[in-house]
């Protein structure tokens, strides 16, 4: 058996084809073990992936879009959009992110609120991920915000979306040493900034250079051009490399905005989302105004705070005297809703705080001047209020834009004085805003005229307050450049006074004499007309009619002055800005809960509303009609007789004990005493106090260059969205 074996073995062995089969065998799989395939490296797949969406780019079609994914977009794009809930495109992110990606140009326009933040921050990602850019590429896209809280706002939107993404991005709004922001600026690759503090870091870091710029965004490029940054973008976009993209976005089509695109855009493609829309305003907002006399406004909105607790409110103000003026005596009166306040005298971070605690709140109301009206996007925002007349359509547009955004609904109340109603009304209608009159229920309209002449009575400080406030509201009204809607000659000082708690109107010199020039105008012009013969003379008297309307100039002399008293007291205030939103939360934000159940009812009450659809709108309710006699015959009387209604018991105690040691009629006598000799001591004080806040702000400034800031936070967008401070 073993022999036979050993046989058969050899005769295997011996065979030549066998034993080459067995060893080609052997030698092929000793090839495939050395050799395997080769894996590709990270930047190799990833380059494949870019250009494999890349091809995709020109088969884009905006109307087959639905989803994110439609587009050719890098996965952790459209990871992150997913995680932050973005799922499908808005309109104006449909219709431009194509074109941007395929490298174009863009002008884009569309309604607020219509998520134009994410249709410019989507293509600047692709386009870094695009170029494979890193931290020591430095600078490759650039922008530019009109105000510090928008540029804040669209850091955090960034930070959201680029998650994913090695890119570094970096906030430079000022307030910060520029040094050490240099120091920086260099090393990031996305900056989000506004225009002044650019082109500082342009002028005066020798380390700035934005010779590698791939993207410029200029976003709210109408408001940019508004705030009078028009001659400081201009030198900002000549610094910059021309092979660039750019893309601008607005919310309003002016002539401003369409010059800035010619100096900035090269052969753009127009995008206006809403330029067939049948109105300027989302669908989702319900618009009205209601008509009231100027000493009426505070009683006014004190009923409807009173009526919506339960809401998030915002309540846009002339200036930023009223608003810090009706803040504070607001959370005193406690209209049992947490009142915060918002404007341009608070520093930065103050205003980041703000701003974050009322997109924190359910139910809160924000006294706001318009540095609130742009672009800021607070969620779930029931109701917008426009206390004072805004400046033209574009502002009331923007100012409700802040409710109704992303297809919510949301409300807008705005509030005119007899003489602002035609020519505002008129301005929304050419611009297709779609608002209805309504008007307010007298009986539910609460009068809290005694309880501040009491807080005046009692604070030296707060009336001050007032008479700031009283003249900085003339003031703005006299600036405003719409005569046929804003007309300070006709509004009634001492009644307006008094509605703010004063006992006597404070002197505005700047009406007197802006009267007399009226006057004397007024002459010259009764001249002219008779003496039509006399040619020269003529064109003389034309030339001082010109000078004798309030100029710009003129005013902005009385501002000059007038501003160096207000910031004055800033810091003071900003200080008792806390203060006094402490006590809120403490006292007042807390009564809201009480009165929740009847919180609609009241809604319907204080407005009950004959609406009148003043662009027949809608057809079948014109038989409506506003009848506003029986509101103003009764809210016109002087002295008030009416007390507060809307209060419940435990509050009308309180509030007893709080006036019951005050004898409001001897309180006036006193306050009269008191304006009298006001006057006398102003300038005295205004003197010191001037020399004082110098040397105050001198050592602020001081302080400040020491102690660290909010503005150049350089973050790491990388994975796990972590916060690298550089
Ligand atoms: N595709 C989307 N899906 C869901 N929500 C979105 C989308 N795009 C934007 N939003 C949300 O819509 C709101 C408005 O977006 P955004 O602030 O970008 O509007 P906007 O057009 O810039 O408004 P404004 O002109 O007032 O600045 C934001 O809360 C945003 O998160």
């Amino acid at each position: 058996m073993r022999v036979k074996k050993g046989k058969e073995k050899k005769t295997n062995d011996e065979d030549p084809v066998r034993n080459f089969e067995k060893w080609k065998k052997k030698h092929d799989k000793t090839k495939k073990r050395t050799k395997p395939p080769k894996k590709k490296r990270e930047w190799e797949i990833e380059r494949e992936n870019i250009e494999k969406l890349v091809g995709r780019y020109g088969q884009i079609n905006p109307k087959e879009v639905i989803k994110f994914s439609d587009f050719p977009l890098s996965q952790k794009t459209l990871r992150a959009l997913l995680e932050s809930q973005y799922r499908q495109p808005t309109e104006i992110q449909k219709q431009t992110i194509g074109f941007a990606l395929q490298g174009k140009d863009v002008l884009g326009a569309a309604k607020t609120g219509s998520g134009k933040t994410l249709a410019f921050l989507i293509p600047v990602l692709e386009c870094l991920y695009r170029q494979q850019w890193t931290a020591v590429d430095g600078l490759g896209a650039l922008i530019i915000s009109p105000t510090r809280e928008l540029a804040y706002q669209t850091f955090e939107v960034l930070r959201k979306v680029g998650k994913n993404h090695d890119f570094s991005a970096g906030l430079v709004i000022g307030g910060k040493d520029l040094k050490d922001e240099s120091l920086k600026i260099h090393r990031t690759n996305i900056i989000i900034c506004t225009p002044g503090r650019l082109l500082q870091h342009m002028d005066e870091n020798s380390s700035f250079h934005a010779s590698d710029l791939h993207m410029l965004v200029l976003d709210e490029a109408d408001r940019i051009l508004d705030m009078g940054f028009a001659d400081t973008v201009n030198a900002i976009v000549e610094n910059l490399p021309k092979t660039r993209q750019t893309l601008l976005f607005s919310a309003t089509q002016t002539k401003s905005v369409k010059d800035l695109a010619r100096l900035s855009l090269k052969n753009p493609e127009y995008v206006w989302v809403h330029e067939q829309a049948k109105f300027s305003t989302p669908a989702t907002l319900e618009q009205s105004y209601v008509v009231c006399e100027l000493h009426q406004k505070v009683n006014m909105l004190f009923s409807f705070l009173r009526s919506h607790l339960q809401k998030k409110i915002i309540v846009f103000f002339a200036c930023c005297k009223e608003v810090q003026y009706l803040f504070r005596v607001f959370c005193r009166l406690r209209p049992g809703i947490s009142v915060l306040a918002l404007h341009g005298k608070q520093q930065q971070m103050k205003r980041v705080e703000v701003y974050n605690e009322f997109v924190r709140k359910k139910a809160a109301v924000l006294f706001a001047t318009d540095i609130a009206a742009r672009g800021l996007d607070f969620p779930a925002v029931n109701w917008v209020v426009q206390f004072d007349c805004p400046e033209d359509a574009n502002t009331y547009i923007h100012r409700v834009g802040r409710t109704a955004r992303y297809k919510e609904g949301g409300e807008a109340l705005l509030v005119l004085l007899p003489s602002e109603e035609k020519g505002m009304i008129a301005q929304l209608q050419e611009k297709k805003v779609p608002i209805n009159k309504i008007q307010v229920n007298p009986e539910k309209l609460v009068s809290v005229q005694q309880k501040l002449e009491a807080f005046l009575a009692q604070e030296k400080e707060q009336k001050e307050r007032a008479q700031r406030c009283f003249v900085s509201y003339l003031r703005s009204i006299y600036l405003m450049k719409n005569k046929d809607v804003f007309d300070v000659f006709q509004l009634k000082l001492p009644e307006y006074a008094t509605s703010l708690g004063l006992a006597v109107a404070p002197r505005v010199r700047f009406l007197g004499k802006a009267q007399k020039q009226r006057e004397t105008a007024a002459q010259e012009s009764n001249t002219a007309a008779e003496s039509d013969s006399d040619e020269e003379l003529k064109s003389f008297k034309a030339q001082l009619r010109g000078d004798s309307k309030p100029s710009t100039q003129n005013s902005q002399s009385e501002e000059e002055e007038d501003s160096d008293e207000e910031e004055e007291d800033d810091s003071e205030e900003e200080d008792e800005d806390d203060e006094e939103e402490e006590r809120d939360k403490n006292t007042g934000g807390l009564l809201g809960t009480d009165e929740e159940e009847d919180d609609d009812l009241r809604d319907v009450d204080l407005l009950t509303v004959k609406q009148k659809d003043v662009f027949n709108v809608n057809e079948n309710e014109q038989d409506e009609k506003v009848n506003t006699t029986s509101f103003l015959s009764v809210v016109q009387q002087w002295p008030p007789q009416q007390r507060t209604i809307v209060q419940d018991e435990e509050e009308e105690e309180e509030d007893d004990e709080e006036t019951s040691g005050i004898n409001v009629e001897a309180a006036k006598e006193r306050l009269r005493k008191e304006d009298q000799e006001f006057d006398k001591k102003e300038y005295t004080r205004k003197i010191k106090e001037k020399h004082r806040v110098r040397l105050a702000a001198f050592l602020v400034l001081c302080v400040r260059a020491d102690s660290p800031g909010l503005p150049l936070i350089t973050l790491g967008l990388n994975s796990g969205g972590r916060t690298n401070l550089i």
